[in-house]
């Protein structure tokens, strides 16, 4: 049920609906249905709404070159950097089978429906051949959309077919057949962060997941800002979880697309020097702490600051308020959500929720700053928290962290002291109730997320 912009999921239902091993296009009847099935992976039934609100902009062309019958990114894609894994290897094994050497719904076998979203409906599915590799198939129903619902499916397809990274889902296939498009994509079961969120005492996470989920996203982010990809509906319920824990961010029909110009940027920063021992003090041996040394770094930055759009969209409680005026935005509104997040996931709720979604942007286009309140007794690492959030949830864009050099300033971040950023897709994800992970042997060992132990 997500024809509205403005409802609420329905109550997720505890059914468990299979569908039967046969002609897939049995069911795609309908895009229309307002039941949502569920598995671990179906969205908490508080999931909220994206909205999609048009001031001015112009919509995007549609510019699929792929309306053929079928197209596959499998046999196109020369990129991808995991096409060892067992999902590409049984999807290259079924198309060598393929008599035109292409992937075809057939080869396909649905599972179960995992969720319906505003394009289409998502169904968990294995390759007829090979029940052990997953994939999630995002059926899109073109008869039943609006032009400008096509043109977010044209969005989200251009975004999928773009990406290659841990943190985004991969785009294995995208079939094109009668009036259904079809994209075949990286299954999640460990459902998506909202739904774990509402697991844990207080709908909060320790800091250390937190941290943990923070960094991730951050590393997603950057990536997408590299490519010029601003993301715009950051939120839990668009952050799933992949079966080892690690996270993968979902959703792009509501991105847009602009120009970066990736630099070298030069930039000053204070090395503190271990502490030594003077000799030469007046008052014989003293120790002292010598003053900080100023280094001059080179950094790669690659941010879309001139990225513009005026089209409201993303979700009431993450919009940011130049997104709130309409008088026009850019790639701010990401580094606006990632402090909106951090603060839902630390103390469980937004910061600027009201008693309805106006007063909500009410309170968001107010100039009162956000600070956050501070508890008697903390976690280590809550005030970095706090001050990280503060500096993230800076109302005038040009203020903000991350809005100038993007996430190289976040990362340099306090909060995020000791993460060695090369090794984040190998540290362990936090044991959270509610997460259930597969081990794997590259996972870098808990205590390395520890903050004093990684140095
Ligand atoms: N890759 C996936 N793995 C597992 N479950 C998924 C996956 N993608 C989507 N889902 C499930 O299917 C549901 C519908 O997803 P979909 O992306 O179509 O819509 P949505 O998340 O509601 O976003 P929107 O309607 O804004 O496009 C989600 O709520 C989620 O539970």
């Amino acid at each position: 049920m997500t024809s509205s912009s403005t409802h609420f999921h329905q109550p997720v239902m505890d059914d468990d609906t299979l569908f039967p091993d046969t002609d897939l296009e049995l069911s795609f009847t309908s895009t229309t249905t307002d039941r949502t099935f569920t598995s671990s992976s179906a969205r908490s039934s508080l999931a909220r709404s994206s909205l999609t609100l048009s001031f001015n902009e112009s919509l995007l062309s549609n510019n699929n070159k792929n309306n053929s019958t079928t197209t596959n990114a499998a046999t196109t894609t020369t990129l991808h950097h995991r096409k060892w894994d067992p999902q590409w290897s049984a999807i290259k094994a079924a198309t060598t089978l393929s008599s035109d050497g292409n992937l075809h719904l057939s080869h396909l076998k649905l599972v179960r429906h995992l969720g319906t979203g505003n394009l289409g409906r998502v169904f968990l599915c294995h390759l007829r051949d090979c029940n052990s590799a997953s994939f999630a198939l995002k059926v899109i129903d073109k008869d039943s959309l609006t032009a400008k619902k096509l043109s977010h499916v044209e969005m989200e397809a251009e975004i999928l077919s773009m990406l290659d990274h841990p943190y985004l889902p991969t785009l294995y296939a995208r079939l094109d057949v009668s009036h259904y498009t079809c994209l075949l994509i990286d299954y999640c079961p460990n459902g998506d962060l909202h739904s774990l969120l509402r697991k844990q005492p207080a709908n909060r996470l320790p800091l250390q997941a937190v941290r943990f989920f923070a960094a991730e996203v951050l590393v997603a982010l950057e990536y997408l800002h590299a490519l010029g990809v601003v993301y715009r509906d950051l939120k839990p319920e668009n952050i799933l979880l992949r079966e080892d824990g690690h996270i993968m961010l979902s959703d792009f029909d509501l991105c847009f697309k602009a120009d970066v110009v990736p630099t070298l940027q030069k930039h000053r920063v204070l090395r503190s020097v271990p502490t030594t021992r003077n000799r030469c003090g007046c008052f014989g041996s003293v120790d002292r702490k010598e003053p900080e040394e100023e280094e001059v770094v080179a950094e790669f930055v690659a941010e879309p600051v001139t990225a513009f759009s005026k089209s409201c969209v993303g979700t009431h409680e993450y919009l940011a308020p130049e997104l709130v005026t309409g008088n026009g935005h850019g790639n701010g509104v990401d580094w606006w959500a990632f402090g909106i997040l951090i603060h839902e996931l630390l103390y469980g709720e937004t910061p600027f929720r009201g008693g309805s979604k106006e007063s909500t942007l009410r309170n968001i286009a107010s100039s009162k700053e956000v600070r956050c309140t501070v508890a008697q007794r903390e976690e280590e690492g809550a005030a970095e928290a706090r001050d990280l959030i503060e500096k993230l949830l800076v109302k005038d864009p040009r203020e903000r962290l991350g809005c100038a050099r993007g996430a190289t300033d976040i990362k340099r971040h306090p909060f995020f002291d000791g993460i060695k950023w090369p090794l984040i897709r190998n540290y362990k994800p936090p044991e959270v109730r509610g997460l259930v992970m597969r081990r794997t042997k590259s996972h870098v060992p808990v205590g390395i997320y520890r903050k004093d132990s990684y140095q």
